[in-house]
C-alpha cells in the first residue's frame, strides 16, 4: 500500500525497507529530518517539513560504498547513522537515533538492493516493466548502419566470420572487412593481436573512401615477433584508399606504455614491417591513471569548492589535461582522414577504452548524423557497446568491490569530451548538456539494460534486449527535453568540426561535475 511518505514508484519498483525519524547531514543546507525508504531500485529520503521538503533520490547503481558511522556508544549530535558513497561525484550521511535500532535493517537492505549481484539478487533492470511507445534496442542495426555508410562496396565487405562470437569474443557478430581478405587471413590475424581483437571499419570517408579502422595491439613481444599476414591486412586496409599510398596507426599510448607492454607480449608495429605506415602515440595514459585523477577532482568539488585553491586544484587533479590529450588525438586522427584524405588505424593496449575515445570522437568531428539524437546513440551502441567497451568492469553495476582496479572512468571522459565539442560548436548538435548527464546518470543507474555487460555476446546471452529495457527507449519517449534549441540542421557548410584542443579552451563541465553545489548551479 503507498504510504503517505513512500517514493513515487516505477514499474517493477517496490519498497523494501524503511526507516523513519533519519536526519540526513545536507552539507549546504544542514540537518533535515525525515523518512529514509529503500526500494529494489533507490534510495529516497523526503524530510518531514512541509513547507520545504528536502528530497534525496538516488538510484542504488550509482552507490559505490556504504559505510556505517559511529557506534551504540557513539554520543556526538548526528554521531550515529550511515555514509553512502556515490559514483557521480557525491556522498551523503544519514544520522540514526541509537534506540530504535533502524539502522540495521537499513543498512542492511541497502547493501542487498546497491549489490544485487554480491547478493544473489537480480539487478533491477531485470525487474522493471515500464512500457514506451519506441523499442530503443532497435535503434542501432549493425548492416543498416554499414549501408549508410556505403559498405558493401568494392574495396569493403561485410563479414559474418564472427557471427558465434568464436573469432573474438569482445567483438560484434558483424564486421566490415577490406574485400579481399579471406577467413583464413582473418584467423592468422587474430592469433596476432591482443585479445584477437583485429583491424576492422569503424567509419569510411563518403568522397574520398578513406578510412578509421580500430583494433588492439600486435602481440609483438620481446623477441620481435612478425605476422605476415598481419602485414598484408594492414596493405589491404591502405590499398583500400585509392586517394593515398601511406596510412597512419594511432598508437593511443605514452610510448614508454606501448614499450612496457611488450615485456607482457604486446607491443606496436615496427616501421620496418609495416613500409607505409606511420606510427604515431598520442600520449593518454591507462585507466588507472584516469581513475586516480577523477578520485582527485571528486576531492576537490564535494561538497564544497574551496576558493583560494580552486585553479591549483583543478590542475593538480589533471583532468583537464586527460581531456586536452584525448581531444587532440581525436584531431590529429580528424585531420589525417579529412584534409590529408589518408586513412588511419587507431589501437591501444586491449582497443577499448581509449580506442573506442579515439573512434567515436573523429567520427562525431567528421559526420553530422552522429551529432543528431539518434545517430549519437547509434554511435555508442557501435563503438562503445558493440566494441566490447567493458562497461560492467568500468563502473561496477551492482558489485560491492568498490576498489577494484578494473573500474574507471573512460566513458565519462568520452563524454566529457563531446560536452567540449559541445561548447566549442553550439550549432552544431541536435542534444543539449541534459541528454548527456541524463546518460551519465544512466550509465549508473542499472534501470536500463543499456550499459550492462561487457560485450555484445554477453548481452545476447543474458537477453537483454528480450528481458530489459533499452535506455533509448525512455529517452527517445521525451525527445523535446534533450533538444539544444540552437541546433541548426542541415548546415551542410559545416560538415567538419575541427575543436581547439588546447587547454586554455578546455573547460571544467561544472553542469556535472559540481551539480550537487547549490551556489554552482546558480553560477552555471
Ligand atoms: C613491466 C610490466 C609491463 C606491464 O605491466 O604492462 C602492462 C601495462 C598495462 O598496459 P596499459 O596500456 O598501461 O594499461 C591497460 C590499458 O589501460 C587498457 O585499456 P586500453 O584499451 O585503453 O588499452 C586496459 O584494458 C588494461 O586493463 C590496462 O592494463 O602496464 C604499463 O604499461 C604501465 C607502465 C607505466
Amino acid at each position: 500500500a503507498n504510504r503517505p511518505d513512500d517514493p513515487p514508484l516505477l514499474p517493477g519498483e517496490k519498497v523494501t525497507g524503511q526507516a523513519r525519524d533519519v536526519t540526513y547531514l545536507c552539507p549546504y543546507y544542514g540537518p533535515a529530518r525525515g523518512v529514509l525508504t529503500v526500494t529494489n531500485y533507490k534510495l529516497y529520503f523526503r524530510s518531514a517539513d512541509k513547507d520545504t521538503p528536502n528530497i534525496i533520490d538516488v538510484p542504488l547503481g550509482v552507490v559505490s560504498r556504504i559505510e556505517k558511522v559511529g557506534g551504540a556508544s557513539s554520543r556526538g549530535e548526528n554521531a550515529y547513522g550511515i555514509e553512502v558513497f556515490c559514483k557521480d561525484m557525491r556522498n551523503l550521511r544519514f544520522a540514526h537515533k541509537q534506540e530504535n535500532h533502524s539502522r540495521r535493517d537499513v543498512f542492511e537492505k541497502l547493501q542487498q538492493f546497491a549489490f544485487p549481484l554480491s547478493h544473489k539478487i537480480k539487478l533491477f533492470a531485470f525487474e522493471y516493466s515500464e512500457t514506451f511507445p519506441e523499442n530503443g534496442w532497435t535503434i542501432y542495426e549493425p548492416i543498416a548502419e554499414l549501408k549508410r555508410m556505403g559498405v558493401n562496396n568494392d574495396m569493403w565487405k561485410i563479414s559474418r566470420i564472427n557471427e558465434q562470437y568464436e573469432i573474438c569474443d569482445s567483438y560484434p557478430a558483424v564486421w566490415a572487412i577490406p574485400a579481399q581478405a579471406s577467413d583464413e587471413d582473418i584467423k592468422a590475424v587474430a592469433s596476432y593481436r591482443s585479445r584477437a581483437r583485429i583491424p576492422v571499419l569503424s567509419w569510411i570517408h563518403p568522397e574520398s573512401q578513406a578510412t578509421i579502422t580500430r583494433c588492439s595491439q600486435p602481440l609483438v613481444g620481446v623477441s620481435g615477433k612478425r605476422c605476415r599476414e598481419d602485414e598484408r591486412y594492414i596493405q589491404l586496409i591502405m590499398d583500400a584508399n585509392a586517394q593515398s599510398h601511406k596510412m597512419f596507426i594511432m598508437d593511443a599510448r605514452p610510448s614508454a606504455n606501448a614499450i612496457a607492454n611488450k615485456a607482457k607480449g604486446g607491443g606496436y608495429e615496427s616501421e620496418d614491417a609495416y613500409q607505409n605506415a606511420e606510427l604515431v602515440f598520442l600520449d593518454i595514459h591507462n585507466i588507472h591513471v584516469m581513475r586516480e585523477s577523477l578520485r582527485k577532482l571528486k576531492e576537490l568539488c564535494y561538497p564544497n569548492i574551496e576558493e583560494t585553491k580552486w585553479l591549483s586544484g583543478v590542475e593538480s587533479t589533471y583532468w583537464l589535461k586527460h581531456i586536452k590529450c584525448i581531444l587532440a588525438g581525436a584531431v590529429r586522427i580528424v585531420d589525417k582522414v579529412e584534409n590529408h584524405k589518408t586513412s588511419v588505424l587507431v589501437h591501444c593496449s586491449d582497443g577499448w577504452d581509449r580506442t573506442a575515445q579515439l573512434t567515436a570522437l573523429p567520427m562525431l568531428m567528421l559526420d553530422p548524423y552522429y551529432r543528431t539524437i539518434k545517430g549519437f546513440e547509434v554511435l555508442i551502441e557501435k563503438e562503445w557497446l558493440s566494441f566490447g567497451h567493458k562497461f560492467q568492469q568500468r563502473i561496477g553495476h551492482g558489485d560491492d568491490h568498490h576498489s577494484d582496479a578494473d573500474r574507471s572512468p573512460v566513458f565519462l571522459q568520452f563524454i566529457d569530451c563531446v560536452w567540449q565539442i559541445t561548447q566549442q560548436f553550439p550549432n552544431a548538435f541536435e542534444f543539449n548538456d541534459y541528454f548527456l548527464i541524463t546518460i551519465l546518470d544512466h550509465l549508473y543507474s542499472c534501470r536500463f539494460g543499456t550499459f550492462l555487460c561487457n560485450s555484445e555476446r554477453e548481452r545476447v546471452q543474458e537477453k537483454l534486449k528480450e528481458q530489459t529495457v533499452s535506455l533509448w527507449s525512455y529517452t527517445n519517449s521525451q525527445f523535446d527535453l534533450y533538444k539544444n534549441p540552437l541546433y541548426w540542421a542541415n548546415n551542410n557548410q559545416q560538415r567538419v568540426l575541427i575543436p581547439i584542443a588546447s587547454i586554455r579552451h578546455i573547460k571544467l563541465w561544472k553542469a556535472y561535475y559540481c551539480r550537487w553545489n547549490p551556489s554552482m548551479r546558480t553560477q552555471v
